[in-house]
Order: structure tokens, then sequence, then C-alpha cells
């Protein structure tokens, strides 16, 4: 790799993009425009695009510029961050990887396709998504392998880690809110596509997890990040304000696991009971507990806090009753369940770094062991949000949720989800010695704030699965 070049292309000291690479990612903006609302990371898909504006430009390997004449037509690889400008209060941050290769792409890149630069001084060259290309995805493991600064990049491994210096890559194929590549099933890289100022949970928590010696998620090889987040979104930067944002994270890959949807699935799908995976999946739920609540900063939630807490899931619930009214009916019933957090007199409830986005689709299962990956929270609420201590019971309901959706999803038995959930709470109580069966009322604001949450996100990204979490609303509201 020609390391020397890239770094003379890119000053430590630099802010702005060189004045040629800025030229060149400007002569692909008109391409990203009708490209980025298709892609499944892109959250502002019911807005439209107002402006698409550089924040970085980095390159990763020069276009036209073989490495050897035999090399022929070399593709080049662009790192960039985008602001893309829409109506509403934020601007998101988008982390793209661009592939540039002279036009016709060949058959095998054509699904990755942005279209080719009709002028500027890229004018004639293909452009598509890198991920797609496993030789300039080899360039992005080459680099985490190797730490240090790239422009605005910077690059960090973890000491002690295994990083091969090649292996075949593939891009994951999985409908998703980031995109990730697996190296040689050894190793993972996941990209954040809407990136915020300061660090992201999914490199904070594994990292503090693996750091505390706990097994429960992946532990996290290397990573990079940007330390020029001036152009980022204000609200994602409230906590975390000037801060390095990260970008992608590498760890290990199970290879061979399944995760906790497909086994539900087909447990349920053929009548089986998941009560024994259940019940050590809730084990594992309160192991990661434990070693969260000791790894990073605890709180007690007093009557403030908890008025806070309760206020906010109200304004969710209403704004996701504005967006979509078939919540309406139920919006007041699901709202006591909020107030009723309020009224324990001098109540105080435990919090901690929590998961966030708990659900079976995040529990790995290999040779018998449950891992928890994808500890972002959840993906629209704002960063600094997600990174406050929270009651454990948000962890659980989400996770009682998901039982509820593979049961409806298999059209499983009505007692198949209450018997998997009741097994989960059993494996949880057994592992930490507290029930959160419990604490009913926290658990059903937990579950009623998650249902809510799934209606937006379903109404957003799959409206045929809108019913599940409308169909548990009607029984919530009963
Ligand atoms: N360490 C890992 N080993 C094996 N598979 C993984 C690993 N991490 C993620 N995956 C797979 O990649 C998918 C997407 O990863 P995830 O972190 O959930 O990304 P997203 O936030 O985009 O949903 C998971 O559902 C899982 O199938
Ligand atoms: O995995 P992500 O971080 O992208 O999480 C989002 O997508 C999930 C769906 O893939 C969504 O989960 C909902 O559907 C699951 C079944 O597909 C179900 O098991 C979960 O319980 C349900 O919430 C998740 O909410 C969303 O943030």
């Amino acid at each position: 790799m020609a390391e020397s070049r890239h770094r003379a292309v890119h000053a430590a000291d630099r802010t702005e993009p060189p004045p040629d690479l800025r030229g060149l990612a400007l002569s692909l903006t008109p391409l990203l425009l009708p490209w980025l609302p298709r892609q499944r990371w892109f959250a502002g898909k019911d807005r439209p695009i107002g402006a698409v504006r550089l924040v970085s430009v980095t390159e990763l390997l020069p276009y036209g510029a073989p490495a050897t004449p035999a090399a022929g037509n070399a593709p080049g690889l662009l790192h960039l961050l985008v602001r893309v400008e829409q109506p509403g209060p934020a601007v998101d941050v988008y982390q793209l990887l661009l592939g540039l290769r002279p036009a016709p792409l060949p058959a095998r890149l054509a699904p990755w396709s942005l279209g080719t630069a009709a002028d500027g001084p890229l004018h004639g060259a293909a452009a598509y998504d890198a991920l797609g290309d496993p030789r300039l995805a080899g360039v992005l493991l080459e680099r985490l392998r190797l730490p240090g600064r790239l422009g605005p990049l910077v690059f960090s491994r973890e000491p002690g880690t295994a990083i091969p210096e090649r292996a075949p890559a593939r891009p994951l194929g999985a409908e998703q809110s980031n995109s990730s590549v697996v190296y040689g099933d050894q190793l993972i890289l996941k990209l954040f596509r809407r990136v915020f100022a300061g660090p992201n949970p999914d490199l904070e928590l594994p990292l503090a997890l693996a750091r505390a010696g706990a097994d429960c998620a992946p532990p996290p090889a290397a990573w990079f990040s940007t330390d020029q987040t001036t152009g980022f979104a204000e609200a994602a930067g409230e906590e975390g304000g000037g801060r390095a944002a990260t970008l992608g994270v590498l760890s290990p890959f199970l290879a061979g696991a399944a995760d906790g949807w497909e086994l539900a699935l087909a447990a349920a799908a053929r009548g089986a009971s998941f009560g024994g995976e259940a019940r050590a999946l809730g084990a594992a739920t309160a192991r990661m507990h434990t070693a969260l609540a000791r790894a990073l900063p605890t709180a007690v939630l007093r009557r403030p806090q908890i008025e806070h807490l309760a206020a906010l899931m109200t304004r969710r619930l209403d704004a996701a009753a504005a967006a979509v009214p078939a919540l309406l009916p139920y919006r007041d019933a699901l709202a006591a369940r909020f107030t009723r957090l309020t009224e324990g007199g001098g109540q105080t409830w435990a919090a901690q770094r929590v998961h966030g986005d708990l659900h079976l689709g995040q529990a790995l299962a290999s040779a018998g062991h449950w891992t928890i990956i994808d500890f972002e929270g959840e993906p629209s609420r704002p960063v600094a949000e997600r990174r406050h201590p929270q009651p454990t019971a948000r962890d659980v309901a989400g996770m009682l949720r998901s039982f509820d959706y593979a049961a409806r999803s298999s059209r499983a038995a009505p007692h198949w989800a209450a018997a998997s959930r009741a097994a989960y709470c059993a494996g949880y109580a057994e592992e930490s010695g507290a029930d959160p069966r419990e604490q009913p009322g926290l658990l059903d604001a937990f579950e009623a704030d998650k249902v809510v949450y799934e209606v937006l996100y379903e109404a957003r990204h799959r409206p045929d699965w809108l019913d599940v979490p409308l169909a548990a609303i009607r029984r919530l509201a009963a």
C-alpha cells in the first residue's frame, strides 16, 4: 500500500479537505442525491433532501494511480462524511466509502453502483459503494491493522489483538441500520452510517466489557474515528460536543453462530419450547448488566429524573401518534402507564448503562453461549440520551417484546410467547438475584415505550409488519 502518498495528501493538522480532493468529491455529489434515499440505512426517507454538503474527504487509495503498471485501471477509494440537509430540526452526517473505476463497472459491482460522474475531475468515472468490492474492503482492513492518523481519520487498535494482513472480504447482506463487512470469517467491521459527535455506545460498551474481562460481547480489536466534528448535528453533539465520532469497529466474527431470532422462529414454527434457550438468554442479559454496572457509571433515579423519564416517554408517544394515527385510540391508556411511574411517592430506581435496543436478533448463540451484539441503542434516539444510565428494565422489556414478535411471525400457539417470556425472566432472576417481574410498573412502562417505538419503526421501514406492535398495543390498552 502506498502509505506515504496518502499521508502526503492529508497533512495531520488540516481541517479542510485539500482543494483537489474537494473537487473530486464535489463531482460525485449529484450522484448522491438519488442514491442516498434508496439505502436501507438512510434515516431521512420521509423528507426531501435539500442539499448534500461535504464535511470531510479522505483519499484512502488514489484513483487512477496503479501501484504497478501491471495493475492497470486500479480502483480508487474515497472516504466521505456528508451533511444531508432536510426539512426538520436535525441535520444528519453520513459516512460513505466510495469506490471509483473507469466506467463501465464490471457486472459484479453493478449492484453497488451510484452512477457515472458527468463532469468535474472525475468525469467518466463510475462511483460505487466500496463495501461491495473485496479489494477496497481490504484497504480498510489494512488501515485498521496499522494504527495512526490519515487526515481527519484516526485509526486505533486494541493491544494484543490479531488482525491478518489479508483476508477475503464479503459484505453482509442483511437489512441493517449500518453496514458490515466480514473478513475471512474471522473479523467483522461495522461501519456506522449516521454518525454523531462523541463515542458510539457500540464501541464504548463492548470495549468496557472486554477490558473488565466480561465475555458477553465480541471484544473490539480495532476502530476508527474522526476528531473533526464541527459540521455535525447540534442535538447529537450535546454531550459529545467536539469529541471524536466513532466511524467503525472491527470485532471477532462468530462464524456459524445462529441469532436468537432465527432460533426462536424455528422453535415456534415447529411448536417446540424455547424455554431452555430463553432462560439462558435471561441469565446472559443479567451477566451483561452486572458487568456494565461494574465497568461504567451508575446512578439512582429520584423523583425529578423519574418525572423526566415519564415525560420523555409521553412525548415520544405523542410524536408517534402524530405520525401513525392508528395509535391515537390507545394514546391515553399508554400514557397512563407512563404517568403511573411517577406515583410511587419516595420511590427510586437504580440506573446504569444498558444495551438500549435488546431483541432476539442481537443475541448470537454459539457453542452453547449467548453473545450480545449491537450496543448502539435505538438508532433514532439522540446519542446523548442513549448514553444516560437507565433502569435495566429497558433491556428486559425489549427482549420480552421480541418473544411476542417471534410468536406472531411464526403463528405460534398463544402460550408460546408467555412461556418464553417467563423463562427469560426466571433465567435473569436466577443469575442476578432480582426478578424483573417484581417491578411490574417499571417493566410495563418500558414495554409500552418499546412498542410505541416499534410502531414508528415499522411504519417507517417495514409497513407490512406494522400490525405486530399494533396488536400488542390493542392488548396492552385493553
Ligand atoms: N461478531 C459477530 N459475529 C457474527 N455475526 C455478527 C457479529 N456482529 C454482527 N453480526 C451479524 O451482523 C448483523 C448486523 O449487525 P448489527 O451490529 O446488529 O448491525 P446493525 O446495527 O446494522 O443492525 C447481525 O444481525 C448479525 O447477524
Ligand atoms: O437491529 P437494529 O439495530 O437495526 O434494530 C432495529 O431493527 C429491528 C428489526 O430488524 C427492530 O426489531 C423489531 O423487530 C424484530 C424482528 O425483526 C423483533 O425481534 C424486535 O423485538 C422488534 O423490536 C428494532 O426495534 C429496531 O431498532
